[in-house]
């Protein structure tokens, strides 16, 4: 299927092609949501010598998930030329020949490497509405995948890849403590060490009538923290307190969000957000997204300790199963996250 770049590049296009009209009237059109300043998570404090400092910084991160399940994380270490030569490398994947993408094509979630177009999603009356976007995405742990073009994508994928399962292994640690369990209990528990790590880039081309598609519907990510940069053009949106609000970076900061197998270790007190992608009509979006799960064979239940204070909330199950049903569960279904729950 052509992409939604091409799509734009060979038309002089108007209006939204009726297949990408996720809200058919403008009535019910998406109405942007006001903007919202989020928690900030000073991560450089995680590893501060100063006891007071540090358990400050474990006490805010709880909040963050327990409040919010969305936060932004600044001082994290990671170089700003390796994320602008990411931003750019993703940006000559999209350029390469239609046909050099689409060796990647599958709608198969297990294979490695996808690159996707519009992907579908059914809505009520069972008819297909595509998403205004282009998608690659490949597993880079603990097997590490990666198209082998552009050149340099290899070499600054591992290296993010490296980066990014550190920070999300330390965060993890905080979190651990910041639910009152020992710092490693959520590495041991979920298997880190052979942890699933996602690298994916979402490409949003400026849309002709933004108000009626829709770039990723609402929804909440499996795994356990997401990471998500953005080319410094927002539309990320999050569902607080039963509203949508737009979220929007400070500079050298990386979106996290609580996700799904949290919900479940947590026994339900830092709940995955809901959020969704809109689009717009002046410029091209790009955001790197990089999901940190468990191991794929470790079954996901509430953890042990918090066991002695509440009963266990949410079912078990194994999360590379999880990931996969939860594919296939359309818009309107319930939600897997909502089936696994007991009460
Ligand atoms: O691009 C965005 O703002 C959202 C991406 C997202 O939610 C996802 O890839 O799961
Ligand atoms: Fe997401």
């Amino acid at each position: 299927m052509a992409s939604v770049k091409a799509l734009v590049q060979s038309q002089d296009l108007k209006s939204l092609p009726s297949d990408y009209a996720h809200f058919k009237d403008s009535q019910k059109s998406i109405v942007a949501g006001p903007e919202v300043s989020l928690p900030v998570i000073d991560f450089s404090l995680l590893s501060s010598t100063n006891p007071d400092e540090r358990a400050k910084v474990i006490e805010d991160l709880g909040k963050a998930c327990e409040e919010w399940g969305f936060f932004m994380v600044v001082n994290h270490g990671i170089p700003e030329n390796l994320i602008n030569s990411l931003f750019n490398v993703c940006n000559e994947f999209f350029d390469m020949p239609e046909e050099e993408k689409l060796k990647f094509e599958t709608t198969n979630p297990l294979y490695p490497v996808m690159v996707r177009s519009g992907s579908t999603i059914h809505d009520k009356s069972n008819q297909t509405v595509l998403f205004w976007r282009d998608y690659l995405r490949f597993f880079v742990h603990p097997e590490f995948y990666c198209p082998d073009k552009p050149q340099d994508f290899r070499d600054l994928i591992s290296e993010y890849s490296q980066r990014t399962r550190d920070l999300a292994c330390k965060l993890l640690q905080g979190i651990s403590q910041s639910l009152g369990m020992e710092e490693d209990y959520i590495q041991k528990a979920m298997d880190l060490d052979h942890g699933t790590q996602i690298f994916a880039a979402n490409y949003y081309p400026p849309c002709p009538q933004p108000e009626l598609a829709i770039g990723i519907p609402p929804h909440t990510d499996h795994g356990l923290l997401t990471f998500l940069l953005q080319n410094g053009v927002g539309g990320l949106e999050i569902q607080h307190e039963g509203q949508w609000f737009h979220v929007n970076a400070l500079p050298n900061s990386i979106f996290v969000n609580t996700a799904d197998q949290l919900e479940v270790l947590s026994n339900g007190k830092y709940k995955s957000v809901w959020h969704r992608a809109v689009v717009n009509n002046e410029k091209t979006r790009i955001t790197l997204v990089v999901p940190n799960g468990p191991s794929p064979d470790t079954i996901v239940t509430p953890a042990a300790p918090l066991l002695r204070e509440a009963p266990a909330a949410y079912g078990p199950m194994k999360y590379m199963e999880y990931v996969n049903v939860q594919r296939v569960t359309r818009l309107h279904e319930k939600p897997l996250l909502d089936r696994l729950k007991l009460h």
